[in-house]
């Protein structure tokens, strides 16, 4: 089963799929002569499944030099592309909200200290004045007091100044955390969920049981066509087109999120089947219905269509249980001439699910 990249990395694939995965993989280990560990395990997995283009092309690059992906070269792809680079960013705004707090208490520990002396000084100043007759002793004491208020008015002063750019800091901070937190269950291609996002939003669904809900899966058709002919960049255009339609079919109660390769998946809260219906339907007509040309030279790259498989939440359903069925639907629409909508189970019309 397909998977764009994620963090954390999540692997559904089945036991078999797996198996076949490492034995693919050992051999590149071995080839490359590098150990056997999480790491290069982990890349070179990523790399045999097919899923993760982005790791794919990093190291096809680099074996067109000839170059040998060695350990260190391992570990510096596992970091970029099947972490995504996350737990160091994570890391960075940490250490920059740890500054920021350092910072915070010695403003305020200096500005105590320095109060500290002020009142002190005073209530030696306090004293003086108990027992002073001479009018310049009281000139003196007057001008220490004067110059005590303005050491304190600067102190206050400036720890506001200081205090704001804390805020300000701790503004940008908040900001950056909620980017990484984005950028963690977003798929960056299509900007939609990523999967490990739709996987979570799904267990959810599936564990209260409260909702009702149907999942969609949309396969472009003929994709591998299309990329052969008008390149993979294109094609990935394409797929950010398809997510843009989605996005217009997608109100506060769905979610859309790239599934797999050239998968993506919708999760439709609160409709019926009549509603999964329609709502396939129109991302399917919407989609074979668009002429797309290519940016450049304008040339048209014909019909696109897509093929939908659909299946409703029954209560008591796993994700796997759920996501099964609408393959199996996806795999029918497909088998019946794509550029169709088929629901689970297929014999079944909408309207008698519905009952
Ligand atoms: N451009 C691009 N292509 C991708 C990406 N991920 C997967 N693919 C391609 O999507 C194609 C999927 O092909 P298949 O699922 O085998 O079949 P298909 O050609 O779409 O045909 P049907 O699904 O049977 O209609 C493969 O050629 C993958 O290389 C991606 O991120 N960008």
């Amino acid at each position: 089963m397909a998977k764009p990249t994620s963090f954390p990395p999540v692997y559904t694939d089945a036991f078999q799929q797996a198996s076949e995965n490492l034995r693919r993989t050992l051999p590149l280990i071995n080839q490359h002569k590098t150990p056997v560990n999480p790491v290069n395990y982990a890349v070179w997995y990523e790399y045999v499944s097919g899923h993760n283009q982005a790791l794919i092309d990093a190291i096809d690059t680099r074996l067109s030099k000839g170059e040998t992906i060695s350990n260190e070269i391992n570990q510096y792809l596992y970091e970029k592309y099947v972490l995504m680079g996350m737990p160091e960013k994570l890391s960075q705004t940490n250490n920059g909200l740890r500054l920021v707090v350092d910072n915070t208490i010695n403003y305020i520990n200096r500005a105590e200290s320095t109060a500290g002396d002020v009142a002190n000084d005073l209530h030696k100043r306090q004293s003086i004045l108990e027992n002073c007759h001479d009018i310049d002793d009281i000139r003196d004491v007057l001008a220490s007091i004067l110059e005590n208020t303005r050491k304190l008015t600067d102190s206050s002063l400036s720890l506001r100044q200081e205090l704001a750019d804390s805020t300000q800091e701790i503004l940008k901070l908040r900001n950056e955390l909620n980017a990484v937190k984005h950028q963690a269950r977003t798929d960056s291609l299509t900007n939609l969920n990523n999967r490990g996002q739709f996987d979570k939003e799904l267990s959810q669904l599936c564990q209260t049981g409260q909702v009702r809900f149907s999942l969609l899966l949309i396969d472009i058709d003929y994709f591998k066509e299309i990329n052969d002919r008008f390149g993979h960049a294109l094609g990935d255009k394409l797929l950010q087109y398809l997510a843009s339609l989605l996005h217009k079919h997608c109100d506060d109660l769905h979610i859309a999120a790239r599934y797999g390769g050239d998968e993506l998946a919708m999760l439709l809260l609160h409709t019926t089947a009549e509603e999964t219906h329609a709502i396939a339907e129109s991302i399917r007509q919407s989609c074979a219905a668009s002429r797309l040309k290519k940016k450049d030279s304008q040339e048209s790259i014909g019909e696109v269509t897509i093929s939908i498989g659909a299946s409703l939440y029954q209560v008591g359903d796993t994700p796997i249980e759920l996501i099964e069925r609408a393959d199996q639907a996806l795999y029918q629409a497909k088998q019946s001439g794509r550029n169709r909508v088929q629901i689970w189970p297929t014999s079944t019309t909408a309207a008698e699910l519905e009952q």
